[in-house]
């Protein structure tokens, strides 16, 4: 049966009484919407896991709703320095909120000032849910126990696959030789529970002490591959399920969390099947393995498998003995401390306590039947049940970015840039994906060229996150910065300038985030970085007046409108921009345009406000000096939308591609951009990074293929088989990831070949990627598609829209040859020097 978690709640123990005055004054300031003016406070405890005392808050205001809180704090007393650190749980707490998909409560505030309530403690989110308090899950269906049983494996997965470093716990603790530092810390403290004038000492546990010393398997000594982040306590008991759902919505009690040996975890939260460690008076083993297994519940090498499938980890059979050995172990110390406190009269675990000494000893002896058994688990899992029997789900965060932030290396981002990146992977988890579907809908309907107002909401929600703007360089940003602290007037309230200007990241710092953006074709304007946006905001960065920037730089920058680069034009070959024809004649204070524009980006969209258009100011000019650009209201009069163009039937609603023509239009001469005759120059410096930024996108476009493309060949059979089991399948993934690693690397090195030279400099390299990237991408979606069968080119998966995008990246922004002839010509200029 489960128990709810307000069925745990108990009267407040005289004993643990808290100031509730001063407690009141102290949540009113430090919990965000804490209920308020003069809040009513009602306290309960918990009755289950009492090592840190915790609290049920419960404030409402006159009149407002009551709101539930979680206060968890260290005991009164003298206490272990080391033990009840409140302190670390809200650390990996906060951590795991902010940059995980790993289910825990959001932490709110820390109090270490032992004033305000006796001891430190922490509040947190109350979660109400499902408790399930007997590992045997007594009381509800078979289904239900084995659903029970996979997520509690599902779940401790995530957790291991957090990259601690990337969610700012790399400090959290030492990963190597935990098991050794575990038999030390533990042998003693078995030694210190009993002896002389203590609970007899069981020569048994002695030699178990001995033999895991002995037996420390190799891999503990390493700081690789299944070391990270471990619970210390993960049983099924500490998880909070979701009301009616069976799935993990909070992972609670992370007192003994630390870094280390994450396969004593696994083994620990095994340990229904080995024994149960229930206290009472007729101890035995008693596990599953014993007792027959409950109904429903996965036998152990299944629950086994689906930990190894989603953790990408290698079959523990090696050193499996080991493990559970030490796990017994280690509860075999906990309780002979717990049974040498009872004798001294002071055990927490009330009269049960008096059954611990008995059971410490049941686990060594159980420890001892394991290690001398013959078989404890296969060398390897039956088939059928490795890893492509459990679902892989979305992107696997921590696995991929692990390369990222192992060791030392040219390519490594730094803390910040990964905590960003996480940031944004957790984003797009939480709120991207799971509305890309709406937003199709809406797309495809005869609404859609209209904004759907989740599109701002989700624009809002990134800006309070600080995801905003990252794509501006550090050196736009100083210029940047300048200006908006010189006069404030003209930004919205509200709007703060730091995060109007980013992060200040370099290109290179920035591919490693705008490839997570480009995932989804949605994401990108949700961060406020999408095209033609972020080149026309790096056009007013570096070449606006200040009044050009005051009036369309800022409320592009705060997301407020949107622009769109008039370049293009149907009669003439634009990949050549000399050719182009739009004509911009000055006639006193105003410039006067004639031409017709395509493939104009974005001016479909009804918050487009300004185009960025490039002409011809000087037709007798020479060749690279006639071009100007120049900024043009889109709703000044001759400006017309002739219509929107498809590209393989998609016409980007509600973004758009569109033919316009300029008819007689005036715009005041201060609308120039640096001078006339100065296309070229800017269009040089608007191309460099924009180019790049395509083709970081195209990275995490690919990477989406790729996860879709594994995906499917893992869950779909055909001639008796997986895709994913059939050779030329493994053949042509391999191919896709090998190209798109390659492609990665050249775009990571000509973002840092465009940081460090600048735009004339790495052009060659920046041309390199703008021809592998497009067609990396294409290749590794088409073969998605391939896999997906029919429904690969259907609407009903991004695949089909991810390579209509990319393909016409071999168009936009200079076609594949144009970016080849560049190459070619530094080739042979580097020869003939
Ligand atoms: C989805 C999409 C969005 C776009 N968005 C914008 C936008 O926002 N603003 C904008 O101004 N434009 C935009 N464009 C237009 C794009 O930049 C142009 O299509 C591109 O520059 C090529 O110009 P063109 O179409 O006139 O092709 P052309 O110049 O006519 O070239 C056609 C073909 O000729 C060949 N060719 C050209 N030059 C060479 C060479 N040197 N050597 C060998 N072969 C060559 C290539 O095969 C090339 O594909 C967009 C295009 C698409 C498809």
């Amino acid at each position: 049966m489960a128990t709810m978690t307000s069925e745990l709640l108990r009267p407040v123990h005289a004993a643990q009484a808290l100031d509730e005055a001063a407690l009141l004054r102290y949540a009113a300031a430090h919990v965000p919407g804490f209920p308020g003016p003069a809040p009513s406070l009602a306290l309960t405890q918990f009755g289950h896991g009492q090592s840190n005392p915790t609290y049920c808050i419960q404030a409402s205001a006159p009149g407002g709703e009551a709101r539930r809180y979680v206060l968890r704090k260290k005991p009164a007393g003298a206490i272990l320095q080391s033990a009840h650190a409140v302190e670390r749980e809200f650390q990996v707490l906060k951590a795991l909120g902010a940059y995980t998909d790993v289910p825990v409560p959001k932490v709110f505030c820390l109090c270490t000032d032992a004033s305000v309530i006796g001891t430190p403690f922490y509040i947190m989110e109350y979660l109400e849910g499902a408790l399930y308090l007997n590992n045997k899950l007594t009381g509800i269906t078979p289904d239900k126990r084995r659903n029970i049983y996979l997520a509690a494996a599902k779940t401790l997965a995530a957790i291991h696959k957090i990259d601690a470093t990337a969610v700012g716990l790399q400090k959290y603790g030492k990963r190597d030789n935990y098991c050794k530092r575990q038999v030390d810390r533990w042998g003693k403290q078995y030694l210190h529970s009993t002896g002389e004038g203590k609970p007899a000492r069981y020569q048994k546990m002695l030699d178990l002490i001995d033999w895991l010393k002995e037996n420390i398997p190799e891999e503990d000594s390493s700081t690789g591959l299944g070391t990270g982040l471990v619970h210390g306590d993960y049983r099924v008991d500490n998880l909070v399920f979701h009301p009616t759902e069976d799935r993990v919505i909070g992972v609670l009690d992370w007192e003994l969390s630390t870094l280390g040996n994450q396969m004593c975890d696994v083994a620990y939260s095994c340990m229904p099947y080995i024994i149960d460690a229930t206290l009472s008076e007729n101890s035995s083993y008693g596990g599953f393995e014993h007792s027959g297994i409950p109904d429903g519940i996965p036998q152990l090498e299944e629950y086994l498998a689906v930990y190894c499938s989603m953790s990408a980890r290698p079959w523990p059979a090696a050193n499996w003995k080991f493990y559970i050995a030490f796990s017994l172990f280690r509860g075999a110390s906990i309780y002979a401390g717990v049974y040498h406190r009872w004798t001294m009269g002071n055990a927490s675990g009330g009269e049960r306590a008096r059954f611990a000494g008995k059971a410490a000893n049941v686990m060594v002896d159980c420890a001892w039947h394991y290690i001398n058994r013959e078989n404890v688990l296969r060398a390897h899992p039956a088939t059928g049940m490795h890893v492509l029997k459990a679902p892989r789900q979305g992107f696997h965060v921590e696995q991929e970015d692990s390369t990222l932030t192992n060791g030392q290396g040219k390519f490594v981002p730094s803390e910040k840039v990964m905590q960003l990146r996480q940031k944004i992977i957790k984003f797009m988890k939480d709120h991207i994906y799971p509305k890309e579907d709406e937003l199709y809908k809406h797309a495809q309907s005869t609404s859609r060229w209209t904004i759907h107002p989740e599109e701002e909401n989700l624009k809002a929600l990134a800006k309070e996150e600080g995801l905003w703007n990252l794509f501006i360089p550090l050196d736009s940003a100083a210029r940047a910065r300048k200006l908006l602290l010189e006069d404030q007037s003209h930004v919205s309230a509200g709007s703060s300038n730091d995060l109007l200007l980013g992060a200040g990241l370099t290109n290179l710092e920035y591919g490693y985030l705008c490839e997570i953006m480009g995932r989804s074709v949605w994401a990108p304007q949700i961060f406020n970085c999408g095209a033609p946006d972020t080149g026309n905001m790096e056009v007013l960065l570096r070449y606006g007046t200040k009044e050009q920037q005051k009036q369309w730089l800022v409320p592009l920058l705060e997301g407020k409108i949107r622009s769109g680069f008039a370049m293009t034009e149907p009669q003439v070959a634009s990949s050549d921009a000399t050719n182009i024809e739009c004509a911009i004649s000055r006639q006193g204070d105003f410039y006067v345009i004639n031409g017709r524009k395509w493939w104009t980006s974005g001016a479909m969209d009804p918050r487009c406000k300004i185009l960025i258009l490039m002409g011809k100011t000087d037709f007798s000019a020479p060749r690279h000096k006639q071009q100007s650009m120049i900024l043009v209201d889109i709703n000044t009069p001759g400006v017309q939308i002739k219509r929107p163009l498809l590209v393989f039937g998609f016409d980007d609603a509600p973004h758009g591609h569109a033919e316009i023509t300029f008819d007689n239009v005036r715009v005041p001469v201060t609308n120039i951009l640096l001078g006339e005759g100065r296309g070229f120059e800017i269009a040089q410096g608007r191309l460099g990074p924009g180019r790049l930024h395509h083709c970081m996108r195209l990275i995490g476009a690919a990477e989406r293929g790729m996860n879709m493309m594994v995906e499917r060949a893992l869950s779909r059979t055909a001639f008796g088989k997986k895709i994913a089991q059939h050779g030329s399948f493994q053949s042509d993934l391999a191919k896709c990831r090998i190209e798109l690693e390659q492609t990665r690397l050249l775009v990571l090195e000509a973002a840092d070949q465009l940081d460090r030279h600048g735009n004339k400099k790495a052009r060659g390299i920046l041309a390199m990627a703008k021809v592998a990237a497009p067609n990396m991408a294409l290749k590794v979606l088409d073969m998605a598609i391939q896999v997906h069968g029919a429904a690969g080119v259907s609407s009903d998966t991004v695949l089909s829209h991810l390579w209509a995008t990319a393909r016409t990246l071999r168009l936009a922004d200079g076609p594949d040859e144009v970016h080849l002839g560049t190459i070619a010509k530094l080739e042979l200029q580097r020869a003939r020097m």
